[in-house]
């Protein structure tokens, strides 16, 4: 048991909390500055690359915690989890029993999976977070004949598309898959590569534009603590476990839920999975990749204010409702007036940036010094791969919140491109990118500055006009 002192505190060792104390470390190296984190491995980001001027990719890998204390000498790292923070003392306890009196806190403790009702009836269902919860899948991968996915997001997409030699059904409560990246458009060019894995490569380009209007129908286009939340690459540790000339059947359920789960012994597999629409599926594990819940595990004298996720809501600076408590990455609930294009999605480029910005505010509160928001907080921007295409979502990219009064500009390639532009007003409030579109940087500026395009409208994604042209 110790007492230490610090000026900066943070908590959790994944992308957030790194990013947290590295940036301190570089903006006050001269403070002291501690990280509580339950694991001895923890995140970091290297290979940072600019697409445009928000659109970042980068690298996500595993280090030792202690190799960060070589690199930044004014920190101290406490191997332990966070019990307690008695706000009116400022200081945090850990369970180990030792107690850090802070002048500023960041909480940076993660997500865990929110899994489906039914999920502590048996150890056949399964969330996946961290590398612990990525071996046991992969176990059950390895023996398993069929398996239910359950979800409609980043990870059942994942698992879907990386799994091979089991029968898969994955059961999603909408009428498309991917929903939570892409539009049914983007889901119907992505079914369809499934369909001709082997590619035809120069098929017809499709040009659509397609106004929504009032009246439309908008159908047609379209616990415990272990260590941080995986990287993108993930799901690279499933391919080939299995040999690829076994059962391999996809089969997905569309608009139905889980009504129930029950494991048994007496049939030929051992969980039976019955669904909304009254049919029962029997299989040998359930993955439920239904979301993340904010990680908020330990105890306070104060309860901060929370966001209707049971995120801790933050302001823009990433402070909390209680002084010199700040949130950043999954825990944290974006709780500002948000810029017209920006909006919060659990991610790791978004845990980057808050971690990034509640550095700058920690530092500027001790240093005195008054600090904006960052820039990045203007666009949302996500780079990611799905189903081996490079997707780039920008800003409102399924024009969350338009009503239905948009337009959208479509260019389709088979196995190539899919470009969706959502403009209203004939301005761009969003786009989807699937594949090597190059349009980003664009398509960047164009929300940003609020262009009017009416007049391009008809050849902003003509592939025979070179549309960079127009805005020399
Ligand atoms: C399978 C999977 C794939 C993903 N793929 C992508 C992707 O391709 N692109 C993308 O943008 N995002 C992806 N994400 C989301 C991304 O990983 C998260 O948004 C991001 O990692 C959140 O970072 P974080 O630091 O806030 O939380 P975490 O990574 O969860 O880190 C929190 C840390 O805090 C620790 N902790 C928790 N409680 C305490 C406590 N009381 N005391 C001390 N330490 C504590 C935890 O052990 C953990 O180390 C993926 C997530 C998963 C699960
Ligand atoms: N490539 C990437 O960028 C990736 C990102 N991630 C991130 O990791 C985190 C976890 O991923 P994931 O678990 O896929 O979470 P997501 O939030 O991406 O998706 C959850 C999905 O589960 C559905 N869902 C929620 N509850 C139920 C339920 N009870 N029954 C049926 N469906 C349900 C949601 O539907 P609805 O929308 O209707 O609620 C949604 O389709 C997320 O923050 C995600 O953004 C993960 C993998 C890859």
């Amino acid at each position: 048991m110790s007492e230490i002192e610090a000026t900066y505190l943070v908590v959790g060792g994944g992308i957030a909390g790194v990013t947290c104390v590295e940036t301190l470390a570089i903006l006050h190296p001269e403070e002291t500055l501690v990280l509580i984190t339950a694991s001895s491995l923890v995140k970091n980001v290297s290979n940072v690359s600019f697409f445009a001027k928000t659109i970042v990719k980068f690298d996500v890998n595993e280090t030792e915690a202690s190799s960060l204390m070589r690199i930044h000498p004014n920190l101290k790292i406490v191997f332990d989890s966070l019990k307690h923070v008695d706000t009116k003392t400022q200081i945090a306890y850990t369970h180990a029993g030792d107690k850090i009196k802070y002048k500023v806190m960041c909480i940076c403790t993660g997500g865990i999976p929110r899994l489906i009702r039914d999920s502590h009836k048996s150890k056949r269902i399964l969330g996946i977070r961290d590398t612990e919860s990525v071996k046991e899948f992969q176990e059950k991968l390895r023996m398993g004949r069929r398996m239910v996915v359950v979800g409609n997001g980043g990870i059942a997409s994942e698992i879907v598309h990386a799994t091979s030699g089991i029968q898969k059904i994955w059961v999603i409560r909408d009428d498309y898959i991917s929903a939570t990246f892409i539009d049914p458009g983007a889901a119907e060019f992505f079914q369809n590569t499934f369909k001709n894995k082997e590619v035809q490569p120069e098929q017809k380009t499709v040009l659509r534009r397609h106004i929504f209007s009032e009246e439309d129908q908008v159908v047609s286009l379209n616990k415990d603590l272990k260590s941080a939340a995986l990287g993108p690459d993930w799901y690279r540790k499933l391919e080939g476990i299995k040999d690829d000339k076994g059962v391999q059947e996809l089969e997905t359920i569309y608009k139905v839920e889980i009504n129930s789960v029950e494991e048994t012994s007496d049939k030929e597999y051992p969980l039976q999975v019955l669904l909304s629409n009254g049919r029962t599926i029997e299989c040998d594990f359930l993955v439920s990749a239904t979301g993340v819940e904010p990680a908020v595990n330990f105890s306070w004298d104060k309860e901060p204010l929370k966001g209707p996720d049971g995120g801790l809501a933050v302001n823009e600076f990433q402070e909390t409702s209680i002084e010199n408590v700040y949130a950043a990455g999954d825990v944290a609930h974006a709780a500002w007036d948000h810029a017209p294009h920006w909006f919060q999605l659990r991610l790791w480029t978004q845990a980057r940036q808050m971690a990034g910005m509640a550095a700058k505010a920690m530092h500027g509160k001790i240093s005195n010094e008054e600090v904006l928001q960052d820039f990045c907080f203007e666009l949302f921007t996500h780079c990611t791969t799905l189903f081996g295409y490079q997707v780039i979502l920008l800003g409102k990219y399924n024009a969350q919140g338009l009503g239905r009064d948009y337009e959208i500009l479509l260019r389709m390639t088979p196995n190539k491109e899919y470009i969706k532009l959502v403009l209203q007003n004939g301005k761009l409030q969003g786009a989807i990118l699937i594949g090597e579109t190059d349009l980003e940087e664009m398509c960047e500026n164009l929300i940003l500055d609020q262009l009017d395009l009416t007049p391009l409208a008809d050849h902003i994604l003509d592939p025979d006009i070179d549309i960079d042209d127009y805005f020399d």
